[in-house]
């Protein structure tokens, strides 16, 4: 079968500087992949070049079996930090219109079409009673599931979340992670989520996709968070350790005096103990 997301000896590069070099993977329908990995890795470049806002230096990405183009319906694409001004007079309705607008420039859809497809987005994420609530008076979550409902509102084949997280309360943290692996798996959507904790993505990601200096790895959770795996990628020592069910990632124990930093910022994994 064809994958949704292929990319091939994929290589970015912002002027002189690489940011990662040669990957290459696939993602499924119906597959949810948890992105992870250092500040700066290239997570937030990896999605835009896999949502075709991003020319790669080298290589190809491809949506279901199609060269990747911009404005394309089949992907639905989160970015980073979408910054709503609190006295913006969109309502969630609105919000999630914006959706269908940004990709049907000049062909809008009929009325009754439009009003179906927005509340049936609006319900597909639970969140009907914000439809006519201001979107700057929203919480985090609310919005962050008003953001997914605009990015899915077309229908796409895939999903692309950067740090949809970032910023949520434990509660909001697993009822968004919940919805986006339903939307995967019930939806059969290829889904991308970016985050830096690994922790709420536990039980919950089907693979998880870990960049760092430039390369990857891509699998099982348990596959990946290896001590070996990540030292491999990094470049030297680091140990995963597990407490309580979570997960933390440290910087290697070279002189037996290991940093012990938190998954939660493991930015903090790559200084060298
Ligand atoms: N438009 C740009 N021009 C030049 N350099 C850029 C640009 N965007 C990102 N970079 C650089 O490319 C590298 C990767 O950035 P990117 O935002 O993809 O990393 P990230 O893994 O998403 O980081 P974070 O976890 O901090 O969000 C960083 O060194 C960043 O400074």
């Amino acid at each position: 079968m064809i994958p949704a997301i292929s990319f091939c000896d994929l290589t970015v590069s912002y002027g002189s500087r690489t940011v990662f070099a040669h990957l290459t993977g696939e993602i499924r329908s119906g597959q949810f992949v948890g992105v992870l990995g250092p500040n700066g890795a290239g997570k937030s470049t990896l999605l835009k070049t896999l949502a075709g806002l991003i020319r790669p230096a080298g290589g190809v990405v491809e949506i279901d079996g199609k060269p990747v183009r911009r404005r394309n319906e089949a992907i639905g694409y989160v970015p980073q930090a979408v910054h709503l001004d609190e006295d913006v007079p969109l309502t969630g309705r609105d919000l999630v219109g914006l959706g269908l607008d940004g990709h049907r420039l000049g062909f809008p859809l009929p009325s009754r079409r439009r009003r179906d497809a927005i509340e049936a987005a609006l319900a597909e994420v639970n969140a009907l009673h914000l439809a006519d609530r201001r979107i700057g008076r929203l919480s985090g979550g609310e919005r962050q599931r008003l953001l997914i409902a605009q990015a899915i509102v077309s229908k796409p084949r895939v999903l692309l979340l950067d740090e949809p997280l970032n910023n949520l309360d434990l509660a909001s943290t697993h009822q968004v992670v919940d919805l986006v692996k339903r939307l995967a798996h019930e939806g059969q959507m290829a889904v991308l989520l970016v985050a830096h904790d690994v922790n709420p993505l536990i039980g919950r990601a089907d693979e998880i996709l870990y960049l760092a200096n430039g390369r990857m790895a891509k699998g099982a959770l348990d596959d990946v968070l290896r001590p070996e795996v990540l030292s491999g990628l990094y470049g030297y020592p680091v140990e995963v350790l597990r407490a309580g069910g979570r997960i933390i990632v440290a910087a290697g124990a070279i002189d037996g005096h290991g940093h012990a930093v938190s998954a939660a910022s493991p930015e903090a994994s790559v200084m060298l103990p």
